[in-house]
């Protein structure tokens, strides 16, 4: 059906919205100037990231919200150094109990960028080429951040009262693994978080360049280190090439035994308990606007391992996948060196779906590890970790704010939005749910090519611009269903 247009109060808003463009922009470049990266360990960049959550403070303040710089503690490096962890900004502006209090999280911290890794443009300059706001942090997570915070400041400005009571959780540590922000949840559910309602994330892009979307649910993640060790020192391979049963071998011998070449993982047990899929599910994906032809080139595949859309979702959405990472130990650097490593360490994870279960899916890995090694009869020692395990999260997409949010979308954007999943982990959406109780929602404003954490990273301005008006009107749009 098509969207009316604006009435009234959010005509203003939007208008308003349009005429300062140019100041959210300008706001948005001083924020990717601050090179925030959370993943080198270093002072200086900590010192960034600190100055970082600064400025976003102070600009909470300004809209008159009362800031709470929650303390993180110290981050304890492998070489016995620590190194400050930014601050967590909780937040708060209203606290009217006839409105609903929504909570927005997001992070200011971003991935390493240097322009020598293939940037057209110095990655912490915010350049606007052809609408494409380029820059380390523009849509991963920096534009989305300061895209509510527009939406909220454009209601102060206006002197307008705001429609819903807002709360911010912004932390420095996401790129990071969002180092002691579980801690902070579990300490405050009883606390700052008692009288949230609704969380909002958006820290993950649309399935397409012009459709916005709503994400419905994340994959988990379950990640292994394989051990194979003979001695802790290297071999040359001309002394002992041949006599022994050497490490890389063997570790690749069981890396390869792992996932077959279309895609099928081969740990048997492992597609057990995945939901199947019903009628009602293979429609959702009928209806998603994706150009598989252009996805493709983009992404500058040959050939997929799946040829129609919805196969493709599938495969990336809701059933698991097996990706082989690295291995530590191995000799990679170019040349020819006759090494035999002694000891290595092969990395692989699986993205885990509805109904996995951690804990299984641990066993049957173990297990087949130790069956495929078995076989071989090395002399040498193997042993298996999981070192991380997330649950795949899902939404419940009957919830006011996922109306709320639909109806927005249809006000601003004049269309319905991609009801996607996401194949990647948003770690805190789960815990959130868990934890706090409430309903958490995902609600993307990137486009599927802004290239979060790649060279090139960039917001398109009408997704921004678009974006803070979305969430003004996503406020008004919770107030009415309240
Ligand atoms: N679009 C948002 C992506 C966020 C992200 O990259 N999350 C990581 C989290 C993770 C999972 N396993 C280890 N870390 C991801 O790889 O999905
Ligand atoms: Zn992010
Ligand atoms: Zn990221």
């Amino acid at each position: 059906s098509p969207s009316s247009p604006p009435t009234g109060l959010l005509e203003k808003v939007f208008q308003y919205i349009d005429l300062h463009q140019d100041e959210f922009v300008q706001t948005l470049k001083e924020w990717v100037a601050v090179e925030s990266d959370s993943v080198q360990p270093v002072l200086h960049l900590r010192r960034e990231l600190l100055r970082m959550t600064g400025l976003a403070a102070d600009r909470l303040r300004n809209l008159g919200a009362h800031v709470d710089l929650v303390d993180a503690g110290f981050q304890q490096l492998p070489d016995g150094q620590s190194l400050p962890i930014p601050p967590i900004i909780l937040a708060e502006l209203g606290n009217d109990p006839k409105k609903p209090t929504v909570c927005f999280y997001g992070h200011l911290d971003v991935q390493p960028a240097r322009q020598e890794d293939g940037w057209v443009t110095d990655p912490h300059t915010l350049t606007e080429v052809d609408g494409k706001l380029y820059g380390r942090g523009t849509t991963d997570n920096k534009g989305p951040v300061l895209a509510w915070i527009n939406a909220v400041s454009t209601f102060r400005a206006l002197d307008e009262d705001l429609p819903v009571n807002v709360k911010f959780v912004i932390e420095g540590m996401e790129e990071a693994g969002s180092l002691a922000l579980e801690e902070l949840v579990q300490k405050e559910k009883a606390g700052f978080f008692s009288s949230v309602d609704y969380i909002v994330i958006s820290d993950n892009l649309w399935i397409s360049r012009r459709t916005p979307a709503l994400t419905c649910g994340t994959r988990g993640n379950s990640y292994f280190m394989v051990e194979v060790k003979c001695r802790d020192q290297d071999f040359h391979s001309g002394t002992f090439g041949g006599i022994l049963n050497e490490p890389m071998a063997d570790l690749v011998a069981l890396l390869g035994s792992l996932v077959d070449s279309s895609g099928r993982i081969l740990i048997p047990g492992i597609y057990d308990h995945v939901a199947p899929v019903t009628e009602e599910e293979k429609r959702t994906y009928e209806a998603i606007d994706l150009d598989l032809e252009e996805y493709r080139n983009s992404s500058q595949v040959k050939k997929f391992l799946f040829h129609t859309k919805e196969e493709l979702l599938m495969h990336l959405w809701r059933y698991p996948s097996l990706s082989i990472h690295g291995i530590e130990g191995a000799f990679h650097e170019p040349g020819a060196k006759t090494v035999i490593p002694g000891r290595v360490i092969g990395k692989f994870s699986i993205r885990l779906v509805p109904h996995m279960n951690i804990s299984v899916v641990e066993k049957q890995v173990k297990q087949h590890l130790d069956y495929i090694f078995s076989k071989r009869n090395s002399s040498n020692q193997m042993t298996v970790s999981m070192t991380l395990g997330l649950h795949p999260w899902v939404a419940n997409i009957r919830d006011n704010q996922y109306l709320a949010a639909k109806r927005a979308i249809k006000t601003v954007f004049g269309t319905e939005p991609d009801m996607i999943r996401d194949g990647s982990t948003i770690p805190i959406a789960k815990i959130f749910q868990d934890t706090i109780q409430k309903s958490v929602m995902m609600l993307p404003l990137g486009a599927v090519d802004d290239g979060e954490h790649s060279q090139k990273e960039k917001i398109n301005r009408w997704n921004y611009i678009e974006g803070s008006k979305l969430f003004a009107a996503f406020f008004l749009e919770m107030a009415k269903l309240h």
